[in-house]
This record gives C-alpha cells, sequence and structure tokens, in this order.
C-alpha cells in the first residue's frame, strides 16, 4: 500500500475510505454569524459552533477550524475553538487545526505541544504550518506529529494569487519553491507513516510533481475561491488521488444555519468530489 501500519497517514485513509474525500471548513466569519441570525461575539461563536460540530462531525471525515476566526474573542474564542476541536473528534471526524504555524525551531516546539500532544486543550489530529521560515524549522512540529500518529500539513503551493510570486521563484538548484518543499516532504514520509501532508490549492493548475508524496494534501478553493469538484483531476493530475482532501468552507457554510440543510449542503460536496475522483481511484 506504500503507507505504514501505523501513523497519521493510516489514519487519514481510513477515515476518507469511510467518509468520502472531502474537508469541511469551520470558519465563523463576522459576516457569516449575522447571515444565521447571531450576534458577532463569543456567545454567537458558541452557537454557530455547536451548529457546525452536530451538522459536519458525522458526516466530514476531516473538519477544518481556521483559528483565525477564534483568536477575535479571546480566552472565549479559544474556549470555544477547544469544544470545535473534541466535539468533532468525538463524531469521528479527524480534526485539522488551520493555525499556519512557522517560525524558528524552539518555537515550532512549543507549536508542536500547542497543536499536537495529548498534554493540551488543542490537540487536534493535525495542524498546517508554513515552511517559509526554513522546511528543516519545522522538525520539532513533525516529531510531535510521528510521535502520536498525527500529521501536519505543509503550505507547497496556497490556492490565493499572491502566492505565486514566493513560491514558483526559482531555488538554486533549479526547482520551483514549492515543488522543493513537496520534495522535502515526500523525503519526510519515506518512512511510510505518511504523517506530513501538504497544502495545495485547487485554483489553479500547479505542475508540481507530487507522485512520490505518500501523504495527504489538502485542497482549499472549493467554492467561494472559485473552484469546483469538476477541476480537481486536472490540478492533480498525476498525483495518488487517494491522497487528495478538497476543502470548502464558505461555500458549505452558506447553507447554515438550519442543521439539515448545512450537513447536506457538505455530502453533497463530498458527493461531487467523489465522482470527480473515483474514476481516477
Ligand atoms: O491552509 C489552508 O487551509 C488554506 C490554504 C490555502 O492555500 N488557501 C486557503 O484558502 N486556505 C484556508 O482554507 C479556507 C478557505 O475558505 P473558503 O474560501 O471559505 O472555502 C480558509 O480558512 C483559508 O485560510
Amino acid at each position: 500500500m506504500g503507507f505504514g501500519e501505523a501513523g497519521f497517514g493510516t489514519r487519514y485513509l481510513e477515515s476518507v475510505a469511510r467518509r468520502g474525500r472531502f474537508c469541511a471548513g469551520i470558519d465563523p466569519h463576522a459576516g457569516l454569524l449575522t447571515d444565521w441570525g447571531l450576534a458577532v461575539d463569543a456567545d454567537g461563536l458558541s452557537r454557530f459552533a455547536d451548529i457546525c460540530i452536530e451538522a459536519l462531525g458525522p458526516v466530514a471525515a476531516v473538519i477544518k477550524p481556521q483559528v483565525a476566526f477564534f483568536e477575535p474573542f479571546g480566552a472565549a474564542g479559544f474556549a470555544v475553538l477547544e469544544r470545535v476541536i473534541a466535539g468533532c473528534r468525538e463524531q469521528g471526524a479527524l480534526v485539522l487545526a488551520d493555525a499556519k504555524r512557522g517560525d524558528i525551531g524552539s518555537t515550532m516546539a512549543a507549536y508542536g505541544t500547542a497543536w499536537l500532544d495529548d498534554s493540551s486543550p488543542l490537540c487536534s489530529d493535525a495542524v498546517t504550518i508554513s515552511p517559509y521560515l526554513g522546511f528543516e524549522s519545522l522538525r520539532p512540529a513533525i516529531d510531535a506529529a510521528r510521535a502520536g500518529d498525527r500529521g501536519v500539513f505543509v503550505l507547497a503551493r496556497t490556492s490565493n494569487p499572491e502566492g505565486g510570486r514566493v513560491q514558483t521563484a526559482l531555488v538554486p538548484d533549479g526547482r520551483i519553491v514549492a515543488q522543493s518543499v513537496v520534495d522535502a516532504a515526500a523525503a519526510e514520509n519515506a518512512s511510510g507513516a505518511g504523517a506530513v501532508g501538504l497544502v495545495v490549492g485547487a485554483t489553479r493548475s500547479h505542475g508540481l510533481d507530487l507522485g512520490a508524496l505518500n501523504g495527504p494534501i489538502l485542497s482549499p478553493g472549493l467554492g467561494a475561491q472559485g473552484a469546483t469538484a469538476a477541476d480537481i483531476p486536472e490540478v492533480f493530475a498525476g498525483a495518488d488521488v487517494r491522497w487528495v482532501l478538497p476543502a470548502s468552507s464558505r461555500g458549505v457554510l452558506a447553507a447554515g444555519p438550519d442543521v439539515a440543510a448545512l450537513r447536506a449542503a457538505c455530502a453533497s460536496a463530498r458527493d461531487e468530489v467523489e465522482a470527480a475522483l473515483t474514476p481516477l481511484s
């Protein structure tokens, strides 16, 4: 199978085999709180979270709370985030904390503890991290992930239009920066556990060679950023599509606050992705 018997890669593949390849984002934008008839305060955030846990927790393979939208509420926001993480995990989803951490190695060790260690109330199944202080600076977070069969998702080629300037710049050996990140992640996964995933946006073709990655590929950009499930096969031509995990936040959340409607929107987005990828699997 190309992956180890234990490790995050195995947990990930089991989850998408059960629930389908789709990551539902929990991004409580102020505008969404208002659209859902909720106050833009910690109580509104808390109600938003409850609805998301109930609607998405039982259906999505992976749920990705965007930490940025909890932070403006301070300690109360973090308390809600802790509940989102625990609640979604209790319902059988893998939780990917979208914190996009990136710092010097000694600080990355603290981030690894915060997001990936059982001792932390924010402990998730995986966390997004940025390699732009140097891939090797991520080592302590990668070690923390491996120690608990958890994962990291390293930004390679992001969905936003501004990313290209740095991510497609050339490194001295002639590869683009994003490919150097892909290759470094693939080398980490050579041990088989699939602990090091990538983030590669669904919004454009990227020319990356992802064939040796042997780990999950989060692909945001469906819905609000304009990508569709039908774009995914072309964007990931040549990749092992077992690992491709398209993601959407606002595109699904727009169906709330009704729990049944929100759950149906998530299931339908998942079904569209599966219909597009299954012929390639
Ligand atoms: O790491 C991410 O999840 C991410 C990477 C990327 O390249 N692009 C991207 O949009 N994201 C996140 O994915 C979510 C996209 O939200 P929607 O555009 O509402 O689907 C946001 O939380 C972004 O921060």
